[in-house]
């Protein structure tokens, strides 16, 4: 057996159409401001996806891009500009930060209703108590890519590797509101192997290579791939190794998977934002 691929490419690019058609109801365009902070050629790389993706579906960005030797309050003054600015409807601090700067308290800064990363304090605990918010855009996007496929997660067992504030634990939160029994597991659980071979999903988002093998999975499982790595070669890849392809029912691709989907939720977030402040819906 050899698992379908859920073409993640595909799929944002048809939200982005979507988007594109609210985008032309609104009176002014939505904008999103991306604050980069120092030389990271990887932040570099997805920030440039990221303003492309704006430019593709009609949304205004406007980078900054302070340097490696910035402070924390030089990152501080900007978001709140930004804050202050009501042409301004989503912000976004490309993470990770240079050292020395405490992510968390430049993530608080950002006002909660444009907090399109859901990043935020007031978003996590939206999320996390039902409410409505923003939500961080990985997990959201696997969601959108479990309800392409017509997955009915009520009453199957998921499991979810990796416990990061901004992927595993809302991951399994969504999960769980959708009524799918939920395991965490993480760098210092003992039996992921035995856990993933129970599950009928797996959320690989450790940041690891080859981290979830064939023997891992149960035949026809659905195994989404949040990993992004590189090979010594260069070569981009995810949590899940080749041989995967052989033992799931369905499976993500790196590139080309849950990468473009995050994007698209990134739109999706700025973009409802913009129709809030502009009371269109
Ligand atoms: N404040 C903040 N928000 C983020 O959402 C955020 C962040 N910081 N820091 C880094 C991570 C990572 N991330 C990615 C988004 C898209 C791709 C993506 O589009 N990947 C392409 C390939 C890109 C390539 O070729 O390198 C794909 O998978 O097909 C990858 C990674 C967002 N992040």
């Amino acid at each position: 057996m050899t698992a379908q691929l859920i073409d993640g490419k595909a799929l944002a690019r048809s939200m982005e159409a979507k988007l594109a058609e609210r985008i032309r109801a609104l009176p002014r365009k939505p904008v999103l401001a991306v604050l980069l902070v120092g030389e990271d050629p990887a932040s570099r790389v997805y920030v440039r996806n990221k303003v492309l993706a704006c430019e593709r579906t009609g949304i205004e960005s406007r980078s900054v891009h302070l340097p490696e030797t910035a402070t924390e309050e030089d990152v501080i003054r900007q978001v709140r500009a930004w804050n202050e600015d009501p042409t301004v409807d989503g912000i976004l601090v490309q993470l990770p930060l240079p050292r020395g700067i405490d992510a968390q308290r430049v993530i608080e800064t950002v006002a909660l209703e444009k907090d399109v990363d859901g990043f935020h304090v007031g978003s996590a605990g939206a999320l996390m108590t039902g409410r409505e918010g923003f939500r961080p855009c990985t997990p959201s996007g696997v969601m959108e890519m479990l309800e392409s496929i017509g997955y009915e997660l009520r009453g199957k067992h998921a499991l979810v590797i990796g416990r990061s504030n901004i992927v595993g634990k809302p991951m399994a939160m969504m999960l769980l509101e959708k009524d799918a029994t939920v395991t965490v597991a993480h760098s210092r659980t003992p039996n992921t192997k035995e856990l993933a071979l129970a599950a009928d999903v797996i959320v690989a988002a450790a940041g690891r290579a080859d981290l979830v093998t064939a023997d891992m999975v149960k035949p026809g499982a659905v195994v989404i791939d949040v990993g992004m790595n590189r090979r010594p070669d260069g070569r981009l890849c995810g949590d899940v190794a080749d041989d995967v392809r052989d033992a799931a029912g369905w499976l993500t691709p790196v590139p080309g998977g849950v990468g473009p989907m995050t994007i698209a939720m990134l739109l999706v977030n700025t973009v409802r934002s913009a129709e809030m402040r502009l009371g269109a819906k």
